[in-house]
């Protein structure tokens, strides 16, 4: 009744609504770098805000870190030469798709693009992409080649404007809301069509409303509107193009720009997530690999992908048949997943043959039920890394992070009081999950220096996309049945709290009447309290006991210890740097089979050594602390020395005496730190031969 009336007066607008207004706090990332890291691991690496702004800021990482930056310095000179971002040029109208070209981000990217100018066309700078592609309007193909070397071998590129061009991606980068909150409506299916459920959601430019049937003391039906405002609400009619346009293709560019960037799907199971979230990471891929090839040629930029995950607290491998994957932090912060396999790829095709066989394993998991993948949080992982010096020869490090979660079924955190301990526990984690994770994004707005991260293992792992210069994208899926109501109020309501308390929330929303929102009741959709460190559960055999509450090192930098290791790992790397041609092994029968390029794991002794190794450079920071703590009192006492020789009728016995203790104490501090540290080294390089030595 009411639906049917409401759907007759749903707007005809599409639902996409282009904001391009969010205020946010956009900072630049101090480079603070680690030195060693774990081989053979996958590394989600935490990231730290500037020591000015606080985020674990302080000097963490010690004087070993500062020499360890000064390295780095030369390679982000480097990299701030990177192209530049144009102004936004407009944007096409939604709908119209012409996927050979780029997408409006990636427009604006390219207008300033000047690599990609051929000479005759300087002029016309600004004047849309039109001018530089050509095949605009071919229709796209997967398989398709999607760069012309012709295009590409025109560009040339004049170096004032690569510097100019800088402060404009910095610019641009800024522009991109730091959270964006966007509600994706399905149509109604077949079955809540058959069962005559309602449509009970009204879309309107950014805020959508819930008519929720409820039941006066006699009885009689009323009906009560829940409203609330978003940065886009996308309806029923919206395609999953235009979803990609309005929610992730804004950020592909400033992945390059050091970015970490998440994208998450949020809703009850059936509401849409994976439907929504499934296309994104291609659509994201194929635009990256158009940055690369175009925008960023020939600057040694490579695409990594990963799938893994969470079941039940703990992590799967969903490209490599589910292996179960062990998550570990070290004393730093720094989390890695032991084993996970990431995937080198420079073709769309092998992108989504990767995307298609994580997806298979998931589905099926390890039971077959398709019940299990809604109890799961998927996450896809589209790193990208750089050469240190442009070329192959040197390991990749990594410049930014795009990942995907398609969360679990947001109701699943309520099955924590099933009959079944397995369900039970589930639902626990789901719920603890889904809780630490709306924390984690408002903390992530509200610049707060401290994150909750160890609120539960999807946060844990997200860890280095909460810190630094980062940005979600939050896409909470709503099915529009009656039947789905509480729900589809649940979710809007998370949706909520994760956008309208946030510092850099959406400044139209600021706007609105303040009560809109707080029309809604305002009991949680899920338990408020957040587990705290202290009650969250440790699990000793995944996370190392020792934590530090100094953020340290900042995730845009990889280790360069990780990276000499990944390289001596690969390479018998041709494994490693296969190019498109080779990732493809031709059949007898003519069909293409993908013969993956892989990362090894590495087997538990190696893994036991990589921890000690760790271990010990721990040791070793912590006696440098120490010693440079032990020298700073030694100092102090000298001086009170110099001040008491000072004196008249001063003991030149005593002096010499004391001075001799001291100068003493100095030389052993220095030589017990000279024996670690020549002992680390000795380690070090025993570790680069077993690695090398290893098979790999
Ligand atoms: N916007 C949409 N347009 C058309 N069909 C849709 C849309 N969203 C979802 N569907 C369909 O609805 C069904 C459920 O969607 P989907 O599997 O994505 O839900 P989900 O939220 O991922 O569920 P789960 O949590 O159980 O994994 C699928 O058949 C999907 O094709």
């Amino acid at each position: 009744m009411n639906g049917v009336g409401r759907q007759g007066q749903r707007s005809s607008a599409a639902g996409v609504h282009h904001q391009r207004q969010y205020s946010d706090n956009f900072l630049e990332t101090s480079s603070n770098g680690r030195w060693l890291q774990s081989a053979g691991l996958q590394h989600l690496q935490s990231s730290n805000s500037s020591g000015d702004y606080g985020f674990y800021g302080g000097g963490g990482g010690g004087p070993a870190s500062r020499v360890y930056r000064n390295a780095q310095r030369g390679y982000n000179e480097f990299y701030a030469e990177a192209p530049s971002t144009p102004p936004y040029n407009s944007r096409r109208k939604s709908g119209e798709e012409s996927p050979n070209e780029f997408s409006p981000g990636l427009l604006d990217l390219h207008s300033f693009d000047t690599e990609l100018i051929p000479d005759m066309q300087v002029t016309g700078l600004y004047d849309g992409a039109s001018l530089y592609y050509p095949s605009r309007g071919r229709s796209f193909d997967d398989s398709e080649p999607y760069i012309s070397n012709k295009q590409t071998e025109r560009a040339r590129v004049p170096d004032n404007n690569l510097l100019k061009s800088f402060a404009a991606d910095k610019e641009k980068a800024s522009s991109v809301a730091k959270i964006k909150v966007v509600v994706r409506k399905r149509p109604l299916n077949k079955k809540e069509l058959a069962k005559n459920e309602e449509d009970i959601i009204d879309t309107l430019s950014n805020s959508v409303t819930v008519h929720e049937t409820k039941l006066k003391v006699d009885l009689t039906e009323y009906m009560e509107k829940h409203e609330f405002v978003f940065d886009a609400v996308l309806n029923e009619e919206v395609s999953n193009d235009e979803v990609y346009h309005e929610t992730v293709e804004p950020i592909v560019p400033i992945i390059f720009q050091r970015t970490k960037a998440t994208c998450f799907a949020y809703g009850q199971t059936g509401s849409g997530k994976t439907y929504t979230m499934k296309p994104l990471p291609l659509k994201a891929s194929r635009d990256i690999l158009r940055l690369m090839h175009h925008t960023y040629r020939s600057q040694g930029f490579q695409l990594f992908v990963s799938f893994f995950e969470i079941y039940g607290g703990k992590l799967f491998d969903l490209l490599n048949d589910r292996k179960k994957l062990c998550m570990r932090e070290d004393g730093k912060q720094q989390v890695c997943i032991v084993g996970l396999q990431e995937y080198r790829v420079s073709d769309v095709e092998t992108i989504k043959e990767l995307i298609e066989r994580g997806s298979a394993t998931r589905s099926t998991g390890t039971t077959g039920a398709n019940e299990e993948s809604s109890r799961s949080h998927a996450i896809l992982q589209l790193a990208i890394k750089r050469s240190v010096d442009g070329s192959e020869s040197k390991p990749p490090r990594l410049v930014g992070k795009l990942s995907f979660i398609d969360l679990a079924g947001s109701e699943r955190g309520a099955d924590t009081t099933d009959n079944d301990k397995q369900t039970r526990m589930e639902g626990a984690e789901i719920n603890k999950s889904l809780l630490a994770l709306k924390e984690c994004i408002r903390a992530l707005d509200n610049d707060q220096g401290h994150i909750p991260f160890r609120g539960s293992k999807l946060t844990e792992v997200l860890r280095d996309s909460f810190v630094g210069d980062s940005r979600t994208v939050m896409i909470s899926c709503i099915s529009p049945s009656s039947g789905s109501c509480e729900h589809t109020l649940n979710t809007l309501r998370y949706a909520d709290r994760v956008k309208s308390l946030s510092k850099g929330s959406n400044p139209k929303k600021d706007m609105l009447p303040s009560t809109l929102n707080l029309k809604e009741p305002t009991n949680l959709p899920l338990p408020s309290a957040l587990p705290t460190a202290s009650t969250f559960e440790v699990d000793t055999n995944d996370t190392w006991p020792v934590q530090v509450e100094k953020e340290e090192f900042d995730a845009s930098e990889e280790p360069y210890y990780e990276a000499k290791t990944l390289w001596k790992r690969n390479g018998k790397l041709e494994q490693y740097n296969v190019s498109a041609s080779e990732d493809k092994v031709r059949k007898p029968n003519g069909q293409t089979k993908l013969e993956l390029p892989k990362f090894h794991s590495r087997n538990s002794n190696s893994d036991d050594d990589l921890n000690a190794l760790l271990q010990e450079e721990e040791d070793l920071v912590s006696a440098h602390r120490k010693q440079v703590e032990d020298t700073m009192n030694i100092v102090k006492e000298e001086m009170n020395l110099l001040v008491e020789a000072d004196q008249p009728g001063n003991q030149l016995d005593d002096y010499v005496t004391r001075l001799n203790t001291i100068l003493s104490q100095k030389a052993a501090g220095i030589l017990q730190l000279q024996t670690r540290l020549a002992h680390f080294q000795k380690r070090l390089k025993e570790h680069n031969v077993l690695v090398s030595s290893s098979g790999y």
